[in-house]
């Protein structure tokens, strides 16, 4: 069990010494955890956000526990240095196209998302979100009109053999769950979305027993908030994806609260919170741990096979959860090590 750990920035430090605490008192035969710098620490050690030590790491790991890249500091830098590119970098060298984000409703915190209480406790879904194509991997840059205005520009593109395959990853995803598929995109503007949703519907004929319907993405963000709990799988493109999970966790109650595994076409993966360095709160001790610790739990079933020991996470996160050993992000004034040691004591119960 080799797992790369790679902390980097602001918050992602703080919240990987709880997850590898709670990784630590399960006692995992044969753990093996591997540290290394990305993102800003890594441009500041070694000139670049994703040294080669570190790749290398990550490809000869079985498994990859992410923190958060992202410092402001650092945001002047050119393109190919940009911090932020360490993580579309390793998604990319890894090939994991297909990435997971579970929402589902905590015991305990239907009253702090802002949902109604009896809305928010309906929550249980996942998004299937592309993850190495769309506008964050097209042709971009910057030009001049013939105008001479500048102009920006990211290209937005799919081909079919992409959204295929994730579709497939979404259609298995919904078999092992309540059967039910939204593919949400943006077809009555987007020619990328026309072909997506054609696609979806051509695979959809290997699984007659999964429900499929289409949703333009703004209505979905707004169904999101009116009726979460009439979603089971979600699929969608990279760029949709990222900005509707992002809101899924404030239905449930807090960014830090939502895990991810990146996957691709084996059992290696790359874990990590949705959320990103949290420059704001980074250093103060008050960074919600929770979302880091679930991906450890992710980890542990996706990449290991270990089912035991991932829902013994997940039982231990939602037993203090519902104690309410609460962070800043949920009202609460529990510390990220506070938290931290409420999860290990639950584990070790
Ligand atoms: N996967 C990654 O490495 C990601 C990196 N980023 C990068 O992170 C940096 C900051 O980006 P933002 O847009 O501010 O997004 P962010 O997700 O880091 O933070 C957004 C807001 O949520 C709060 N927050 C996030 N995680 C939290 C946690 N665990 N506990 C309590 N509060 C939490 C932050 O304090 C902030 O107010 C940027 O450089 C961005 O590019 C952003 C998203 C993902
Ligand atoms: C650098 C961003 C693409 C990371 C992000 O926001 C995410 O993966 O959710
Ligand atoms: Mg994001």
């Amino acid at each position: 069990m080799h797992i790369a750990v790679l902390a980097g920035d602001g918050i992602g430090q703080e919240i990987m010494v709880e997850a590898v605490r709670v990784l630590e008192a399960l006692d995992l035969p044969g753990l093996r955890l591997d540290h290394a710098d990305v993102g800003g620490v890594a441009y500041r050690k070694h000139g670049h956000p994703l040294p080669p030590e570190t790749l290398d790491l990550a490809k000869t790991a079985d498994a990859v526990l992410f923190g958060a890249v992202g410092d402001p500091e650092l945001d002047g830098l050119r393109r190919e240095l940009r911090v932020e590119s360490a993580i579309l970098g390793l998604r990319k060298e890894l090939q994991l196209f297909a990435n997971l984000r579970p929402a589902n409703a905590f015991a305990g915190l239907e009253n702090l998302s802002g949902l109604k209480p009896e809305i928010a406790s309906a929550i249980d879904l996942l998004i299937v979100r592309e993850l190495t194509g769309d506008v964050y991997f097209g042709e971009k840059g910057q030009r001049q009109t013939e105008d001479g205005l500048r102009q920006g520009y990211d290209v937005m593109a799919y081909d079919e053999s992409e959204i295929a395959r994730i579709a497939h990853v979404a259609f298995k995803a919904a078999q092992g769950r309540k059967g039910k598929l939204c593919s949400v995109d943006k077809a009555n503007v987007l020619q990328t979305s026309v072909l997506w949703r054609a696609v979806v519907e051509e695979v959809a004929a290997e699984y007659p027993d999964v429900e499929l319907s289409h949703m333009y993405v703004d209505n979905a963000a707004m169904q999101l908030v009116r009726n979460p709990g009439q979603f089971d799988v979600i699929v969608t493109g990279n760029l949709f994806g990222d900005i509707l999970s992002d809101q899924a966790s404030m239905c449930v109650g807090s960014i830090g609260l939502l895990a991810s595994a990146s996957l691709g076409e084996g059992t290696k993966g790359q874990y990590e919170p949705i959320h990103g360095s949290a420059p704001d709160i980074a250093g103060q001790g008050i960074a919600n741990p929770m979302a880091m610790i679930l991906s450890a739990a992710m980890m542990l079933r996706h990449s290991f096979a270990d089912e035991t020991n991932a829902q013994r996470i997940e039982k231990a996160v939602s037993t203090v959860l519902a104690d309410g050993v609460l962070g800043h992000d949920l009202g609460g004034s529990a510390s990220t090590s506070a938290i931290g040691d409420a999860v290990v004591a639950a584990v070790q119960k």
